[in-house]
Order: C-alpha cells, then sequence, then structure tokens
C-alpha cells in the first residue's frame, strides 16, 4: 500500500440538505448512525448544483456532473452548459456538420428526424435546444422534420408530458417546419439495463412506425395509464392510418440528449437497425456508444482527476456500486475515461434483474456493504469508493414513503461500514453528489403541493468520520463544493492535490 491513512469514500446519491419539514425524507427519516456522525466529527455542506459545478447557474445537479467533478477536482463545463453556450453565441446554428447535413436533407427533399427526451429537467435534454435545431433547419429549407418525442416524469413532475409535447408543437408552428411523429415514455426508450425488448418497441415506433396509433401525440399521454415514463410506444398516423414520419432512405437521424448514460442503448439499436436505410446519424453531444456518432458539441477534457493522480502514486482503489450507479463510480469518477487501470478493482453489485423500489428500497444494499467490508479489509487497498443508489433510485419514484425507507437502509449502510472502517483503520468521507430526497414535493400549477422525484439545487452533506486514533475535533470548510472532494481524499491519503485541480482540500 502506498499510503499509511487508508480510506473509504461514501458517495450518497442523492442526499441533499434542506431545512426539517414534512417533503424532507432526510430529515423526516430517522438516522441514528448519520445523525450522530454529523455531530460527533467534521461536518460541512458543499455546493453540487449549477456554476458550482460546471451547470448553468441555478440548474440541478446530477449523477453524471457530480460524479466527474468529485473525481476531476475541479467544476468542469457540462455538456449541456457547452450547448447553451454555442446556441447562445450562435455557432451552433453555424456548425458545420449540422448545416452541411441540413443542405443535404433541403437539397435531395429528405428528412430530418430528432430524437429526444422533452422536457426542461435538464440532466438528458432540454427541449429549448429542439427549438433551436427547428429554427436552424427551417432556415436551410428543411421541409421534413419528424419529431420523435419521448416522455420524462422523472426529472420534471410526472403529468407534464402533454405540456412539454404542446411546447414542442409551438416550436414547430415558429420555425415553420416540424411535427411530432411519435410518442414514447422514457421508460422504454431510455432503459439502460439491457432490456432489448423495451428499446427495440421505441425504436421501431420511431424508425418504423409500428405501436399504437394515434391521429394526435397528445392522444399518447392522454391515456396513459402507468404515467409519463411509461407512455406506450405511440405513432401518429395521418387520415389513410399511414405512419405520417418513419425513417426513409437518405434521411438524418438527430439525437437531441445531451446526456449519453440512457441514450446510448436506443442509439446503438437504431444505428444498426438503419444500416441499409442510408442513414446519418448525428447526436447533439458525445455519446459512448458501440459505434462513434459524430457529435455537434464535443466534451470538454475532465483529465488529471483522483484516478490519474491515484494511478501516478500506484495507489490501489476499489470501486463499488449497483447495477444503476456502477458507471458514476468508476467511468464518470474517472473523467469518462474508460481505459482499464492496473491500480483499480471494480465490483458491480448485481441483484434482481428488475427490481420494484418501491416494494425493496433497500435494493441490494446489504451485498454492497459486503463488497466495501470486504475490499476495507484488504491491505493493499488506499481507498475504497462506493456509492450508496437508494436515496435517489427511490426518491425518483416520487414516493415519500418508500423513500423514508431508503435512507433509513441507508443510515443503517453507514453504520455497518463504519464499524468496518474503525476495524480496519480506514477514514470514511461521506458525500452526497446532488439533492434529491430532502425535497420530494413541489408546488403545482395551481401552488398546492405535488409529489416530486426530481433532483435539487440543494448544498449536500459532507462529513469525514476520521481513522481511529486520528481525532475528531477539526473543521472543514464552510464554503466548499464538490470539486473540493479530490484534493481533500489526496490530502487525507498524504498525497498533495492534482496539478490539473482547482479545489482545495477542506480539511
Ligand atoms: O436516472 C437518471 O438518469 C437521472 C435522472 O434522470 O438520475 P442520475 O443523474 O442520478 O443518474
Ligand atoms: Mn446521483
Ligand atoms: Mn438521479
Amino acid at each position: 500500500m502506498t499510503t499509511d491513512s487508508p480510506g473509504i469514500l461514501l458517495v450518497l446519491d442523492g442526499w441533499g440538505h434542506a431545512p426539517p419539514g414534512p417533503a424532507n425524507m432526510i430529515s423526516q427519516a430517522a438516522t441514528p448512525h448519520l445523525g450522530a456522525l454529523a455531530a460527533g466529527h467534521p461536518a460541512t455542506l458543499v455546493r453540487a448544483s449549477g456554476d458550482a459545478v460546471g451547470l448553468l447557474p441555478g440548474t440541478v445537479g446530477n449523477s453524471e456532473i457530480g460524479h466527474m467533478v468529485i473525481g476531476a477536482g475541479r467544476p468542469l463545463p457540462y455538456d449541456s452548459l457547452l450547448v447553451e453556450q454555442q446556441i447562445a453565441s450562435g455557432r451552433l446554428a453555424g456548425n458545420e456538420l449540422l448545416t452541411r447535413t441540413c443542405a443535404r436533407l433541403a437539397e435531395g427533399g429528405r428528412a430530418l428526424h430528432l430524437i429526444g427526451l422533452c422536457s426542461d429537467g435538464q440532466i438528458h435534454a432540454h427541449v429549448e435546444h429542439v427549438r433551436e435545431l427547428l429554427r436552424v433547419a427551417a432556415a436551410i429549407g428543411v421541409r421534413a422534420v419528424w419529431i420523435h418525442a419521448i416522455t420524462d416524469g422523472r426529472d420534471v413532475a410526472d403529468g407534464t408530458a402533454a405540456a412539454y409535447l404542446s411546447h414542442v408543437e409551438k416550436f414547430a408552428a415558429e420555425a415553420g417546419v416540424g411535427r411530432i411523429a411519435s410518442v414514447v415514455g422514457r421508460g422504454y426508450a431510455l432503459d439502460k439495463s439491457g432490456d432489448l425488448e423495451l428499446t427495440r418497441s421505441a425504436a421501431l415506433a420511431m424508425a418504423d412506425g409500428v405501436g399504437a396509433r394515434v391521429a394526435h401525440a397528445l392522444e399518447a399521454v392522454d391515456g396513459a395509464e402507468r404515467g409519463d415514463v411509461w407512455v406506450e410506444p405511440s405513432v401518429v398516423v395521418d387520415a389513410g392510418d399511414m405512419p405520417v414520419g418513419t425513417v426513409g432512405d437518405g434521411d438524418a437521424v438527430l439525437f437531441t440528449n445531451f446526456r449519453s448514460d440512457r441514450i446510448q442503448q436506443l442509439a446503438d439499436f437504431l444505428v444498426e437497425h438503419l444500416t441499409s436505410r442510408h442513414v446519418t446519424v448525428l447526436s447533439l453531444a458525445r455519446y459512448d456508444t458501440r459505434a462513434a456518432i459524430p457529435p455537434l458539441v464535443d466534451r470538454a477534457d475532465a483529465s488529471g482527476g483522483l484516478a490519474d493522480e491515484l494511478e501516478r502514486h500506484g495507489s490501489r482503489s476499489v470501486r463499488i456500486a449497483e447495477s444503476e450507479k456502477f458507471e458514476h463510480v468508476t467511468y464518470y469518477l474517472n473523467g469518462r475515461d474508460a481505459r482499464a487501470r492496473q491500480v483499480e478493482d471494480h465490483v458491480k453489485i448485481v441483484g434482481e434483474v428488475s427490481p420494484d423500489y418501491l416494494t425493496r428500497p433497500e435494493m441490494n444494499l446489504p451485498l454492497v456493504v459486503d463488497a466495501v467490508a470486504e475490499a476495507a479489509a484488504r491491505r493493499d487497498v488506499a481507498l475504497v469508493a462506493a456509492n450508496l443508489a437508494n436515496i435517489d433510485v427511490v426518491g425518483h419514484t416520487g414516493d415519500a414513503a418508500a423513500t423514508l425507507l431508503a435512507v433509513q437502509h441507508t443510515d443503517d449502510a453507514v453504520g455497518r461500514i463504519c464499524a468496518a472502517a474503525r476495524g480496519t483503520g480506514r477514514w470514511v468521507l461521506l458525500v452526497g453528489d446532488h439533492g434529491n430526497a430532502e425535497q420530494m414535493s413541489r408546488p403545482g400549477d395551481d401552488g398546492a403541493p405535488r409529489p416530486y422525484g426530481g433532483h435539487t439545487t440543494n448544498p449536500v452533506p459532507l462529513i469525514l468520520v476520521p481513522a481511529p486514533g486520528r481525532g475528531s475535533s477539526g473543521r472543514l470548510r464552510a464554503d466548499g463544493t464538490l470539486a473540493d472532494v479530490a484534493p481533500t481524499i489526496l490530502a487525507l491519503l498524504g498525497f498533495p492535490p492534482g496539478a490539473a485541480m482547482s479545489g482545495r482540500s477542506l480539511l
């Protein structure tokens, strides 16, 4: 081992801070372990949203940017911010790839298909980006733009899909081109669990016009019994019952999500499905698909973070998470660098195939705890980094009672992990990656509170449990952000901050 002060980083996903109240499930839950840790050890709050992490001011945090910034030790201009900047400066409208593709479609009388999540949740996509793309296509003279709308209900309140579809129709009317050709819920279109049946049913509605037939896009969501997330794959048909906008030979497909993880399974499927149709496929931002898709806006460089520093010092880390959050503590924490590193072990906890988060808010947490304890006992491991997914994953259901249980299970797991840390001489640093469960309701249009399962702009708690015998009296800086976590971890391990890090140790 290259350090004599090994530790454990625990990211409690969706663990935000807000004043206690009836919709704050962090404060409502019984959390004896977290309560005792916060009272008896150095603790602070750090900012995890907006410009503190590289998002537009006021934007809710998310797992991808949260884990990237925790790893990078500096705010990183996130893909959504880069897109926004390019829209504001007019650079997206002049983008070579986009304008060349549109000119070809205009000349050949071919169609542009825009595929993406239609909401302003700002985690995977922003419906305003569709508006800009419609403007550009119209200005270049593309005559047919088909929108394949994916409904949300997770990053925004459930029951809002119809309103977003209406926005899209308004944008199309404004631009003078564009019509919704298919509608499907994100549960189908944005599956990332590998369930290709869900992906196929979404893709076939978009590409081939296979699915429930509706005369108008809004009809698809009107009768959606399982909410916006699970709107059935639906195809808009004309008076003759013919799908209005299937993907034809020589058309172009542009994916409008800026975040890759949940759209890439669909993108992979469609790229293969459309090979014989000579379709140009583009994406708004860079995706991690099997076949490279040319992006309109490229990613920021995230190298020089914690993983690179640990590698440089020859310090071994073990990364542990349930499958839902596995990329978060591996790929994102490593600055979206998928390179296998000699000094890293990755442990993916795979439990029940299709867990029902409402009835199993504990998810597979006991297996995560066992894996952390096992890794902590290894003398060759400097850092164990684990994500506890429950608070965020269950929080997304918008079900306050289930989320309260998720918080309590997490508290219990923290207690057991801290016991393992004491037994193996390790410090533990606990931090949230963004808020979620501390705000489980939001005022609806009428001002009355409505259940809310999305992320928040709140700061997140950070607690440092020193290694046994190291004293508990120090204070942590109060003005920190997630960018300060990596320098703090390096300091705890006895290393200087990385040269690329602008964050500062909180110690
Ligand atoms: O599940 C997801 O894709 C997002 C919410 O849409 O959550 P997170 O950023 O926590 O992964
Ligand atoms: Mn998260
Ligand atoms: Mn989330």
